[in-house]
């Protein structure tokens, strides 16, 4: 892969190209001060001080001492007051941006959201409607360091260890969209080779019967709106269909480096010939052929604890072996 691949899928620049086909979003270049704050890890995590009085974590509690039973103690006091950073015009840009969003926002860096960080927003997901959310998913997420640190790393011209500039983008927060209708769509030498299923931990039994339609709706739309546009010949793109059944562009990522194959593997994909093989849309065909999660990586079997499954086969077994040496222990006494 070269650097101008991974380029082109940061989202600040194939935006302007394809933003009638997109989710409505604006950008704002970071300072490199909010990245240093980013990526500072010497002393404790503290949010910015906003400006605007606005708070991503309103329930919690901001004066001890207001606390009815609460007692200083005396280490902490000796700490006080701590330097909280601020970035006040950053913060007044981003208000109004989100403004014009309608007021609720899903934010990323140049090519990633913060998807595993969700867990710590009050709402658990990737909504934010003010700068201080927005910092603390940031500041929580892994998925960013490799905008931040490793972007470049599968490129073998690499010469680049992080792009000139970073771009916050926020993008108008849709609460309804439904995971089953996401795909994403490989490209190999400018042909569509494979869509599959973008959430794969779930069995959606709609998708049975509209797999070929849906396969139809994303084949056009890549003919029509994505094979003539988008410069790079190997790349792959995330879709989502609407229930009025028009197919909306999420994002473009690059082929292979971090980018996840989902349900095929990045050998079975180069295997594949577009123009003599018949294109396939790949679901999870039974409840029995989930694959792991994308954020926690954790396979279903490991969080099913119900009657029958993998986890009660094993503290089946574990507890036969308990009670064997209770047994055999209360024979040796
Ligand atoms: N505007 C939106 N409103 C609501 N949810 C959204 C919106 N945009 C994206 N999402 C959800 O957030 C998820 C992650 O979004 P996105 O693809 O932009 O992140 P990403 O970090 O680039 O992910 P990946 O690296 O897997 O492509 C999407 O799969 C979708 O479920």
């Amino acid at each position: 892969m070269k650097e101008d691949e991974v380029n082109r899928c940061q989202i600040q620049n194939w935006y302007p190209r394809f933003k009638s086909l997109t989710i409505k979003t604006k950008f704002h270049k970071l300072p490199e001060s909010f990245i240093n704050y980013l990526i500072d890890d010497s002393g404790p995590f503290l949010l910015p001080h906003s400006v605007t009085n606005e708070d991503a974590m309103p329930n919690r509690v901001h004066n001890f001492e207001e606390e009815d039973d609460f007692q200083v103690p005396e280490e902490a006091s000796d700490d006080e007051p701590l330097n909280r950073p601020s970035f006040p015009e950053l913060e007044i840009e981003i208000r109004e941006s989100i403004e014009t969003l309608g007021g609720t926002i899903i934010p990323k860096l140049n090519w990633s959201s913060p998807k595993d960080a969700a867990w710590i927003s009050p709402s658990q997901n990737l909504s934010c409607t003010c700068f201080n959310e927005i910092a603390l998913l940031f500041r929580s997420s892994d998925s960013l360091t490799h905008d931040l640190f490793n972007a470049y790393d599968s490129c073998s011209d690499k010469v680049s260890s992080r792009p000139e500039s970073f771009y916050l983008a926020l993008r108008k927060w849709y609460p309804s969209l439904k995971p089953e209708m996401e795909f994403r769509c490989f490209v190999k030498s400018n042909e569509l080779v494979g869509i599959c299923q973008r959430e794969v931990t779930t069995f959606y039994p709609v998708l049975l019967n509209e797999k070929d339609l849906l396969k139809g709706l994303i084949e056009e739309f890549f003919d029509d709106k994505i094979r003539f546009e988008f410069e790079s010949e190997n790349y792959t793109f995330d879709v989502y269909v609407t229930k009025e059944r028009r197919v909306k562009l999420i994002d473009f990522n690059t082929w292979c480096g971090s980018t996840l194959p989902l349900m095929y593997t990045w050998e079975e994909l180069e295997k594949i010939h577009g123009e003599c093989d018949e294109l396939e849309l790949r679901i999870v065909e039974s409840r029995l052929s989930v694959l792991p999660g994308l954020k926690t990586a954790v396979p279903y079997d490991y969080l099913d604890v119900s009657a029958g499954s993998g986890w009660a086969q094993v503290l089946k077994i574990v507890e036969e072996e308990f009670q064997k040496d209770d047994q055999s222990s209360d024979e040796v006494a």
